[in-house]
């Protein structure tokens, strides 16, 4: 063997220093049989090491994978309801952090429940029919709940049913303009008109800590592990200057180390976040620690509502108006498929001590820009110790080139898409049908080579208002040629769906063993969310070991 004869020399200078080798030096009258035989022993030894070796490689490399992270990406249009399901996700995993935010919703859901109101007055507004005709009002008339007809213009009543009270309503809502400006103002970046941020988080959480365990009777502990600490900015990894990158960490485990991680909550770069903190923060601190007396946003008189409360009666007659509701169902404006959900709760969103609940968060709607992290630790059951990354993009037609560079890590993609959508159009291109835009993402994202071996779930959302929509009468082949004349009901139409989307995948798809798991949801239902989410994650993390070939 001409390596051992190379070897040896080296074998016994080395031993003048090294007393292990020296001990396993052969004996100096070894015969050359017996050379034969040690050097094959070590020979099989040394493949038996190695063997051992790339073993416990591999197993620290799978442990790694395995227990390290999941990375999920969020895809869908805008108002898909992608920021909904990861509140979900947060509700289920750590609903401390979710609860501790919640008071920081007020400003948004004021928004929205302000808009509202806003797009009914728009909708009575006597019609002038040159108004109609340079139609470039399009916000006022919320693109995304208006049916576009064959001529491409909303059908709207030309001499419509008239509101008498019309102009003492518009006198009377007239403080929810200046309102609706300054909420724009504080949860907006200049360049937009849709909220895009929180508004109070940390300072209103210290300064009603006290006064929101006492309501919610929550342990004082799970409250201090919830607590955001202060905004941090991330650059974010794609070149777009409008792409931002919001990290919020949402650790379950309560141990002190979740606390000093951080969970941060990073707001655009452009926005002033203290000013977006101002809400409430004229308010002073308790009055007393020792009584337990609070004093709070309500008696800031220049809180948002007080307005909002003094325009409560009005509001509540408008939305109650036979008229309005006539009128409205002329101009098929549906605020139901919007926030007009918080209309039917008036008297308890504008009290004045009013506390955002779950269901109130997860209605609230706010525009994601760029890319939002959010990270979850399971400390126990099947997917135990397994840190989850989701990824929670803007869906807009602007944001979407920020998605990219998330692509390459991800085990897996939720798909949302909305499919009670088939008669609207996107807000940003008013041309463009939104579920033809929801199928071509769809196509693109499925036929992606970069997410050929993530897997692959799909949300079919807003099944409630399909169903609702559907009820009143509206049909799908009116919107869709293809539909036929196929019932209208939602089992029909809900199949269709599932069959349209499914076929995309199945032509498309680079992996052609890649399963494609298909839900029908309605992502502001946490109940049944809670049920598609813990089946979602098995899935996921079945399909990861599969990928890293441990089953
Ligand atoms: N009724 C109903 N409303 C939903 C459903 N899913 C989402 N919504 C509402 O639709 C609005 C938009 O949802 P978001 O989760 O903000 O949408 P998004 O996909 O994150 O939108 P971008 O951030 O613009 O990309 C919110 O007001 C939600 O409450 C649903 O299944 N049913
Ligand atoms: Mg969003």
């Amino acid at each position: 063997m001409p390596k051992a004869k190379v070897e040896q020399p080296y074998a016994r200078r080395r031993t003048l220093s090294d007393p292990l080798a020296a001990a396993l030096l052969p004996p100096p009258d070894e015969s050359p049989v017996e050379r034969e035989v040690r050097l094959k022993a070590e020979i099989d030894a040394k493949k038996v090491s190695d063997s051992i070796d790339d073993q416990i490689r591999q197993e620290r490399n799978d442990q790694k994978k395995s227990k390290t992270e999941v990375n999920v990406l969020l895809l869908g249009q805008s108002e898909s309801g992608k920021s909904t399901t990861l509140k979900q996700f947060q509700l289920l995993h750590s609903p401390s952090a979710f609860h501790a935010e919640r008071i920081a919703w007020r400003a948004v859901i004021y928004l929205n429940l302000v808009r509202s109101v806003r797009r009914i007055l728009d909708a009575l507004a006597p019609e002038e029919s040159d108004a109609l005709d340079d139609h470039d009002d399009v916000d006022s008339l919320e693109t995304a709940s208006v049916i576009i007809t064959s001529s491409g213009r909303p059908p709207s009543a030309i001499l419509g049913t008239r509101v008498s009270n019309y102009d003492t309503y518009r006198r009377k809502l007239e403080p929810l303009a200046e309102l609706e400006e300054r909420l724009i103002h504080l949860l907006s970046s200049p360049d937009e008109d849709e909220a895009t941020h929180l508004g109070p988080s940390r300072p209103a959480w210290e300064q009603y800590a006290q006064f929101y365990r006492s309501n919610e009777n929550l342990s004082p502990s799970s409250h201090l592990n919830a607590r955001p600490s202060p905004t941090i900015m991330i650059p974010h990894k794609s070149q777009t200057s409008s792409s931002t990158i919001h990290r919020v960490s949402s650790h379950t485990v309560s141990s002190n180390s979740s606390l000093s991680k951080g969970k941060e909550i990073v707001l655009h770069t452009s926005t002033n976040w203290k000013k977006a903190f101002s809400l409430g923060s004229k308010s002073k601190s308790p009055k007393s620690a020792h009584t337990g007396e609070i004093e709070g946003w309500w008696e800031d008189p220049d809180d948002p509502v007080h307005s909002l409360n003094a325009c409560a009666p009005t509001m509540q007659e408008l939305w109650r108006d036979p008229q309005v509701r006539k009128r409205l169902q002329e101009k098929r404006l549906r605020l139901e498929e919007s926030s007009g959900f918080y209309l039917d709760e008036i008297p308890r969103i504008t009290a004045k001590k009013y506390i955002p609940t779950d269901p109130d968060v997860l209605k609230a709607r706010l525009k994601t820009m760029g890319v939002v992290e959010h990270t979850f630790l399971i400390p126990s059951g099947s997917n135990r110790g397994v840190e989850w990354r989701i990824y929670d993009v803007g869906g807009a037609r602007n944001q979407r080139q920020a998605w990219a560079p998330y692509f390459e890590d991800v085990n897996a993609i939720i798909f949302l898409a909305p499919i009670s959508v088939f008669d609207q159009v996107l807000t940003e291109d008013p041309r463009v049908n939104r579920l033809e835009d929801s199928l071509l993402l769809w196509k693109s994202v499925v036929s992606n080579k970069l997410l050929a071996n993530g897997n692959i779930v799909l949300f079919l959302n807003k099944c409630d208002l399909l169903q609702a929509k559907l009820e009143a009468g509206v049909r799908l082949n009116h919107h869709m040629i293809s539909y036929g004349d196929r019932p209208n009901d939602y089992d029909s139409v809900s199949k269709y769906f599932r069959n349209k989307f499914g076929v995309i995948h199945q032509s498309y798809t680079p992996n052609k063993e890649r399963e494609l798991y298909i839900h029908f949801t309605a992502v502001t239902d946490t109940r049944k969310t809670a049920t598609i989410i813990s089946a979602v994650r098995d899935i996921i993390i079945k399909g990861n070991l599969r990928n890293m070939r441990l089953v």
